[in-house]
């Protein structure tokens, strides 16, 4: 068998953080901000954390289906900002839901992570599985070091994810994941502290921080390439890309020789939502009639960031 999608949902948490809130804390401006990224405003989780806006992910998904929570084989989440090492989101997700017969695991890969969880996710239903969760879900204004405007304005709270079941017919046709960990120190965040008893290491700012002059060559370089490479001749319908950055998106749609319309963007809305930006936007244009489940549209999806690590899925939906 093979994965099909056959249900969408998102969560963003209530409170919305606009570039002119910022400015009354932070030495920023929205003139600034929105033209250099794009962003408008950003979702910022309170009281929740990744688990909680994951599990209304699930909630929705479970309520969208005829399913029961027993019904599913592996409840999957990509996140880098989980509320513990241990237990993993999705143990935590698989518990609220009471789905006691699923596997499940976190998958790591920052904002590429969404698609290494989905291609992962495929190859259980290649295996036998019949059907999972795969769940985008971040937290990064924990991670975040909010006296740093170079970063902390870029990114925002959410979640999304599917509901993969097994089909006869292929869905996800084409996966390529990728990683260059030589460039590991590019985006780094939330490192715990390297002490014991028996040793006592300088301590590490555990804050997020982002070489963005690097990651922005690694997406104009190494990532377009990527995805000329991946894609060869196909014709796609929509490209569905991480959403970090406006002009980024707007350079890789030139560099691809395709329409900015093939480049859905709603980044203005939420900011950098990492593992979450993907599910966040495919759910997005499925709510909006832009994309239809079983209608055989093709989209990429394309996840690159943190590890240094990206990846592309071609999906027929
Ligand atoms: O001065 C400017 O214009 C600045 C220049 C630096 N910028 C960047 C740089 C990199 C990213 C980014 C981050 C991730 C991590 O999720 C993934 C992918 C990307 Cl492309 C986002 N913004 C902001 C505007």
């Amino acid at each position: 068998s093979f994965g099909k999608i056959t249900a969408t949902a998102r969560y963003l948490p209530k409170k919305v953080v606009t570039n002119e809130d910022l400015t009354k804390w932070m030495d920023t401006s929205d003139e600034w901000i929105q033209s250099r990224t794009g962003i408008r405003q950003r979702h910022i989780a309170e009281a929740e954390n990744t688990s909680d806006m994951c599990f209304k992910v699930a909630e929705k998904l479970m309520t969208k289906s005829k399913l029961e929570p027993v019904d599913l084989d592996f409840v999957i989440v990509a996140t880098m900002s989980p509320d513990y090492t241990s237990p993993s989101v999705a143990c935590q997700v698989q518990g609220m839901i009471g789905a006691n017969q699923a596997m499940a695991f976190d998958v790591t890969a920052a904002c590429a992570g969404f698609v290494y969880a989905l291609a992962t996710a495929e190859n259980f239903i290649r295996s036998g599985m019949k059907r999972g969760l795969v769940i985008g879900g971040e937290k990064t204004s924990k991670l975040l070091d909010w006296e740093d405007r170079s970063s902390a304005v870029l990114f925002g709270d959410g979640a999304a994810g599917v509901l993969l079941e097994a089909s006869e017919q292929a869905s996800i046709m084409k996966q390529m994941l990728r990683a260059d960990g030589e460039r590991a120190t590019s985006l780094t965040a939330g490192y715990r502290q390297n002490k014991n008893p028996f040793c006592t290491n300088p301590e590490v700012n555990p804050s997020l921080a982002m070489d963005g002059r690097g990651i922005w060559n690694f997406a104009l370089n190494d990532v377009t390439k990527s995805l000329k490479e991946f894609i060869g001749d196909e014709s796609v319908d929509y490209y569905l890309l991480h959403q970090a950055n406006k002009r980024i998106i707007e350079k890789i749609a030139r560099k691809m020789n395709e329409p900015i319309e093939k480049f859905p963007m709603n980044l203005m809305n939420y900011g950098n939502t990492s593992a979450a930006s993907i599910p966040i936007l495919l759910d997005e244009l499925i709510e909006a009639g832009i994309l239809t489940l079983n209608e055989k549209q093709k989209v990429v999806l394309t996840g690159y960031g943190g590890g240094l690590a990206w990846g592309n899925l071609l999906i027929q939906l």
